[in-house]
């Protein structure tokens, strides 16, 4: 990979399909694309047991490790592999295991608070802000959480109307004004093949090393001891991986 990549904040609400359309665009564009799901960062919550881990706000921004983030948005930036943290919605948890991801030439960011932090904007070259009608969203999340995240339709009404819906309001839409683009429905197969050739146009100016239409924005990172200082990422010379 030739650094600096060419980062992508995908934001919306919950069920927007913010998610499918990191996972199309990556599909397409292939191993040039590395996402970084935003949900893998919530805090963990080992320490609660399970009915505790039930009742938490998992739609506030304190429910995240935010310092996690982005040390490990700054690594990938700076050319270094990770180990992301997993996340696993059965248990309200992270896993115990971790996956290593290498850097890569495009970087998507992608989660309900993507456009919520200055530092995750302030790095991302385009941002996205997926907009699907809130009944839908609720009727999407339902299917969704009681197929793949094994939860009873009783409490996703619960969530919904106690924590998800008014920290949607509070913070999550107010994010869309920081958006370069909004696409409606989530996986709107023009907005997606859109995002695809725009994101294989960069790929191929960071992969030639030009990184021409965007600037090549300082990174600061921790040495060994924890000091902090300041990288302005350049391009590889010879543009090769
Ligand atoms: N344009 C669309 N039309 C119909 N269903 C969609 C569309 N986009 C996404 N979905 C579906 O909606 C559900 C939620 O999408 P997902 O990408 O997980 O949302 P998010 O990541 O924003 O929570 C998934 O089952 C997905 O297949
Ligand atoms: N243990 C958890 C953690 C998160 N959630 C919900 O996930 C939503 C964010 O993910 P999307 O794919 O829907 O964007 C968020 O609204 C949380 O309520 C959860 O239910 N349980």
């Amino acid at each position: 990979m030739t650094i600096p990549s060419f980062v992508i904040g995908i934001a919306g609400g919950t069920g927007a399909g913010k998610t499918t359309v990191a996972r199309e665009v990556a599909d397409s564009v292939g191993e040039a694309v590395t996402r970084v799901p935003i949900d893998n960062y919530y805090h963990d919550l080992s320490h609660l047991e399970m009915d505790e881990r039930e009742d938490v706000n998992y739609d506030h921004p304190d429910a995240f490790e935010w310092d996690l983030l982005m040390e490990h948005l700054d690594a990938l930036l700076i050319g270094q592999s990770i180990e992301m943290p997993q996340y696993d919605f059965t248990l309200h948890n992270r896993k115990d295991e971790t996956v290593h991801v290498e850097p890569s030439d495009v970087i998507v960011v992608e989660g309900i608070f993507a456009l919520y932090d200055d530092a995750v904007t302030d790095r991302c070259d385009l941002k996205v802000y997926v907009e699907t009608d809130a009944d839908v969203r609720i009727l999407r999340r339902i299917r969704r959480d009681v197929i793949e995240r094994d939860r009873d339709l009783e409490g996703v009404i619960d969530q919904y109307l106690g924590t998800v819906k008014p920290m949607h309001e509070q913070f999550v839409a107010p994010t869309k004004k920081h958006a370069d683009i909004i696409i409606p429905e989530g996986a709107n197969q023009t907005a997606v093949n859109l995002l695809t050739e725009k994101v294989e146009v960069e790929r191929s100016g960071v992969a030639q090393g030009l990184a021409s239409e965007w600037e090549r924005k300082p990174v600061e990172v921790a040495d060994a001891d924890g000091d902090r200082t300041t990288v302005t990422p350049s391009a590889d010379e010879d543009g090769e991986d």
